[in-house]
C-alpha cells in the first residue's frame, strides 16, 4: 500500500514547571529523566506511522512565552496545540484557560485540533485541580482532555498525542491548506534534543513511531 506523508506541527504551550518537556519527551523516548533546561524553545522530530499513512511530527516544546512575547508566532506556527497545566498548580490551570481562549481567538473555531493536559495528576495528596474542572474547560473549548503524569507512565501522554495527532490529521484532510507561516521565528534555531535539551550529540535523533 502506498503511504502518503503530511507534516503535523505540534506546539506545546503552559506555565512554567507545569511539565511540558517532561511530557514531549515521556510522550518521544518513553523516558521520564525529572529535570529538563528550560532555556529556551525546543523542536523536536520525528516520524509516526498512523491509519496508512505517515506524518513528519514535529513538536515545539516552548519556555515562557508569555514572557517572551512570542505566544502569537508559536500560534500562528502550529496545526496542532497541547495546552499543559499542574493539577498541583491552580494557576497553571488558569493559565491554560487563558491559553485556550487566545487560541479560540486567534484561530478561527475548529481550525487546529487542541488538547488540554492535566499534568501530575501523581501528586493526588497536593492536588489544587480536580480532574471535573479541567473536564469543564476543556467542553468549554471544545478540545481534548487528558489527566497524565509524565512521571508515572507514558500511557497517558502517549495515548494524548496520538489521540491530537489523529485529529489534526482528520483536520488537514477536511480544511484548505492554512496559511502556516513561520514569520521570523527560526525552525534551525529551535532544534532540540531528546535526551538532554543541551546536548548536541543526538540533535538530528528521528525516533519512528507506529501507532
Ligand atoms: N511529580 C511529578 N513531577 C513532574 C511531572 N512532570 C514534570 N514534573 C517535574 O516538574 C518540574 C518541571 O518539569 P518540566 O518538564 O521542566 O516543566 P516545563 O513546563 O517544561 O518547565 P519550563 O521549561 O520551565 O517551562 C520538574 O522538576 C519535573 O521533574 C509529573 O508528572 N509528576
Amino acid at each position: 500500500m502506498k503511504m502518503t506523508v503530511n507534516r503535523i506541527r505540534v506546539v506545546v504551550l503552559g506555565s512554567p514547571r507545569s511539565g511540558k518537556s517532561a511530557v514531549v519527551v515521556r510522550y518521544l523516548t518513553k523516558r521520564y529523566i525529572g529535570e529538563y533546561s528550560s532555556t529556551g524553545d525546543f523542536l523536536y522530530q520525528h516520524r509516526v506511522a498512523f491509519d496508512g499513512a505517515v506524518s513528519e511530527v514535529e513538536i515545539l516544546d516552548t519556555s515562557n512565552c508569555a514572557i517572551r512575547g512570542c505566544l502569537g508566532e508559536h500560534i500562528r506556527w502550529g496545526d496542532a496545540f497541547a495546552v499543559v497545566y499542574s493539577v498541583c498548580e491552580r494557576r497553571s490551570f488558569l493559565a491554560a484557560a487563558e491559553i485556550l481562549s487566545l487560541l479560540e481567538r486567534t484561530r478561527l473555531p475548529s481550525c487546529a485540533a487542541v488538547t488540554l493536559l492535566g499534568n501530575k495528576r501523581d501528586l493526588e495528596h497536593a492536588r489544587e485541580v480536580h480532574a471535573d474542572e479541567g473536564q469543564e474547560l476543556s467542553l468549554r473549548f471544545g478540545c481534548q482532555f487528558y489527566e497524565v503524569s509524565a512521571a508515572e507512565s507514558c500511557a497517558g501522554a502517549a495515548l494524548a498525542f496520538h489521540a491530537l495527532l489523529r485529529e489534526a490529521r482528520a483536520l488537514a484532510l477536511l480544511l484548505p491548506a492554512p496559511r502556516r507561516k513561520l514569520a521570523a521565528y527560526s525552525v534551525s534555531k529551535v532544534i532540540g534534543t531528546i535526551f538532554g535539551k543541551n546536548s548536541k550529540s543526538v540533535r538530528k535523533k528521528r525516533p519512528s513511531l507506529s501507532i
